[in-house]
C-alpha cells in the first residue's frame, strides 16, 4: 500500500499540489481524476521521483520512498510510464522491450571479452521475455515494427508492455486514453485488468476518458486545486456536491466530459 501524506508541491509562489493525502490500496486500478490544473500530473511525478515534493509524506509498505530518484523506485517495482523516446523509434517493438532490464552482461566489458555465451543465454531469454509480453499483450504482429512507425495506441500498449519486463508492482498510467481509438482503448483496458488480476499489479490511472475510469477504476480520487475532492466508485464521486462543483462549466453531468 503506498500512503501519500499532506504532500505539497510548489512552483514559486503556485502551489500545484497542495496537502494532497491519499492512500493506494494494494492490488487496485485507482482512478486519478479531476478537472485540468488539478495537480493530478504533478501529483504522479512527485510519487515516482520525477519531481522533489516541497513537504509531506510517501510510505510505500511502510517504508519512506519520499523523494526517492526514479532508478531506485524502480528497483522497488514503482515505475511511471513514459512515452518511447524519439530516439528509440528506429528500433523495433521488441528491441524496444529487452531495452528495459538494463544490467544484462553484455553491457560490461569483461563479460564481453569473457562471457559470450552467457550474453548469448541471456539475449534468448530476453527475446523469449519480450515475445512473451508482446503476446500477453496482443501484439505479437508488431514485434518487427519500428517503434516509430505504430499508432499511438500500440505505443501505449508498448509502454506498459515495457513495465512488464521488470518485476513490477505498482505502475502509474497518466493519460493511457489520450488519442487512441476505441477498440485499441479497450484492449488496453483489458491488458490492466488482467494484469492487475492475474499478476497482482497495483494501478494508478490519470485518466479523462469515463468509460475507460468506469470499465477499470475502483476506487476513483477526485482532485481539484491541488487537493482530494473525494473518494469512492464513480457512481459515488458523479454524486458528490463537491465534485460537482470542481467540474462546475465543464458538464459534469455529461459523463464523456468529466475533467475534459
Ligand atoms: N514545472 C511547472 N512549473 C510551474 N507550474 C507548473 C509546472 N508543472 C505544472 N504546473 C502547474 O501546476 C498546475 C497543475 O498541473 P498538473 O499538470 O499537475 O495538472 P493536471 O491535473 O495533471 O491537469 P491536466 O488534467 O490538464 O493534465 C497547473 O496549473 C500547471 O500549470
Amino acid at each position: 500500500m503506498i500512503v501519500i501524506e499532506d504532500v505539497h508541491k510548489h512552483f514559486g509562489g503556485f502551489h500545484a499540489v497542495d496537502g494532497a493525502t491519499m492512500r493506494i490500496e494494494e492490488r487496485s486500478i485507482t482512478g486519478l481524476i479531476g478537472p485540468n490544473g488539478a495537480g493530478k500530473t504533478t501529483l504522479f511525478n512527485v510519487i515516482a521521483g520525477v519531481l522533489p515534493p516541497t513537504s509531506g509524506r510517501i510510505t510505500m509498505a511502510g517504508e519512506d520512498i519520499t523523494g526517492l530518484p526514479p532508478h531506485e523506485l524502480f528497483h522497488k517495482g514503482l515505475l511511471r510510464t513514459f512515452q518511447i523516446a524519439h530516439e528509440f523509434g528506429s528500433m523495433t517493438c521488441r528491441e524496444n522491450l529487452m531495452m528495459v532490464p538494463g544490467g544484462q552482461s553484455g553491457e560490461q566489458l569483461w563479460n564481453t571479452w569473457f562471457g559470450r555465451k552467457r550474453i548469448a543465454d541471456e539475449e534468448r531469454a530476453l527475446r523469449a521475455k519480450a515475445d512473451e509480453v508482446l503476446e500477453f499483450l496482443t501484439i505479437s504482429h508488431i514485434a518487427d515494427l519500428r517503434a516509430g512507425e505504430i499508432s499511438g495506441g500500440q505505443k501505449k500498449l508498448l509502454e506498459l508492455g515495457r513495465t512488464m519486463m521488470v518485476d513490477a508492482r505498482i505502475v502509474f498510467l497518466d493519460e493511457v486514453g489520450a488519442g487512441v481509438n476505441r477498440t485499441l482503448l479497450y484492449t488496453i483496458a483489458d491488458a490492466i485488468k488482467r494484469l492487475n488480476q492475474e499478476r497482482g499489479y497495483t494501478f494508478v490511472v490519470i485518466e479523462h476518458d469515463m468509460d475507460f475510469i468506469e470499465k477499470i477504476c475502483d476506487p476513483v480520487i477526485c482532485m481539484a486545486e491541488g487537493k482530494v475532492l473525494a473518494e469512492g466508485t464513480l457512481d459515488e464521486i458523479k454524486a458528490n456536491e463537491h465534485v460537482i462543483e470542481a467540474y462546475l462549466g465543464t458538464g459534469l453531468k455529461n459523463k464523456d466530459k468529466v475533467g475534459a
